[in-house]
């Protein structure tokens, strides 16, 4: 089905892996950059939101990250970038495979309430009440569950779908309580409201249909996007060390599979080459200077194919 777009006036892009990406939004700053990163070159014409990419058989379809997902599970588009709720929300898990989860959009969905109503401390106090959301059906899920309840279009809990600015409804008399995204906080805070519960915690992700007609091609991206996300997750390090000790520091960084040791031009000494994750890099450091490695050096890794 993906690849029949119908519309004269646009190129033909049969032959092509159509690939949906957000057209606005928290997420399409990261993933132009993501696209960038991973050598997708495209120049996307003022209110297009078709764009061919220059080198590789791929079209950039900009769509609302909302529906992202419903055009992958129905195999509208092949491979697309969107969040882990809106996956959840569209009910399309069971339709998409999840190829790879990119470490950005990082959030969580959570019910909130006014912060100055002790009545509504819990989720459980939120129960037969008004809740605003754009996410209905995550919502109706998890009332369910608080209510004993199997079927969720069978709750009490009156749940009514608005489509932005959802931390308005309390103050605006529409709503007991909301349920929405959270990263900082501070547009919930900024609306008098507090979190009493989280339904899920989300992230973007880079998901295809199940039935990819460009498996290859999908693979490459995938394999692309892995890459680099181990290039920002790893760095190289390097340093001197007697072969003596060898043992001991590569206890305490091994690498992803095993260092590299290469014989230095001196008696008894080697050169170990070995990536270290960022977040651990130094105390790792500090574990190798101690056994006795000298001349530690850390290099940026600005790609990999891991
Ligand atoms: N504050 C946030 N921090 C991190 N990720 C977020 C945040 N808000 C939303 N997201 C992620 O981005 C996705 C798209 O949200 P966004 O608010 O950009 O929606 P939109 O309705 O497409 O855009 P807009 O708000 O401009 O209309 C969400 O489904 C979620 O995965
Ligand atoms: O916890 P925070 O860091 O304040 O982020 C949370 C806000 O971000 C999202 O909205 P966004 O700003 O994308 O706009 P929208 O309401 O138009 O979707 C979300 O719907 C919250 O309103």
């Amino acid at each position: 089905m993906a690849g029949t777009y119908i519309n004269t006036s646009l190129p033909d892009v049969s032959d092509r892996m159509l690939f949906a990406v957000p057209k606005k939004g928290r997420l399409y700053d990261q993933c132009l950059s993501l696209l960038s990163n991973i050598g997708i070159e495209f120049n996307r014409k003022p209110r297009h939101d078709i764009a061919l990419v220059s080198n590789m058989p791929i079209a950039l379809v900009f769509l609302p990250a909302a529906d992202i997902a419903t055009y992958v599970a129905k195999g509208n588009i092949d491979i697309g970038i969107t969040g882990l709720d809106i996956i959840r929300e569209s009910q399309t898990e069971n339709d998409v495979v999840e190829l790879v989860r990119l470490g950005f959009g990082k959030c969580k969905l959570q019910v909130q309430a006014p912060a100055a109503d002790q009545r509504l401390a819990t989720a459980e106090d939120l129960v037969g009440k008004r809740i605003v959301t754009s996410f209905i059906n995550l919502t109706r899920q998890r009332f369910a569950e608080l209510e004993g309840v199997d079927d969720p279009t069978k709750i009490k809990t009156q749940v009514r779908f608005v489509s932005g600015s959802v931390e308005a409804a309390c103050g605006l008399g529409l709503a007991d309580g909301i349920v929405d995204l959270v990263e900082s906080g501070d547009t919930m805070r900024a609306a008098g409201l507090h979190a009493v519960d989280t339904i899920l915690d989300t992230e973007s992700v880079l998901i295809s249909n199940n039935h990819l007609r460009f498996p290859k091609l999908a693979e490459t991206i995938r394999q692309r996007v892995e890459g680099i996300l181990a290039a920002r997750k790893y760095v190289l390090c390097q340093y001197n060390i007697e072969r003596e000790h060898l043992e001991k520091a590569v206890k305490v960084a091994s690498g992803r599979k095993a260092p590299t040791v290469t014989q230095l031009d001196q008696d008894g000494w080697v050169a170990v080459s070995v990536m270290i994750e960022r977040k651990t890099l130094a105390s790792k450091m500090d574990e190798l200077k101690e056994i006795g490695a000298t001349d530690i050096l850390v290099l940026q890794i600005s790609n990999t194919r891991v």
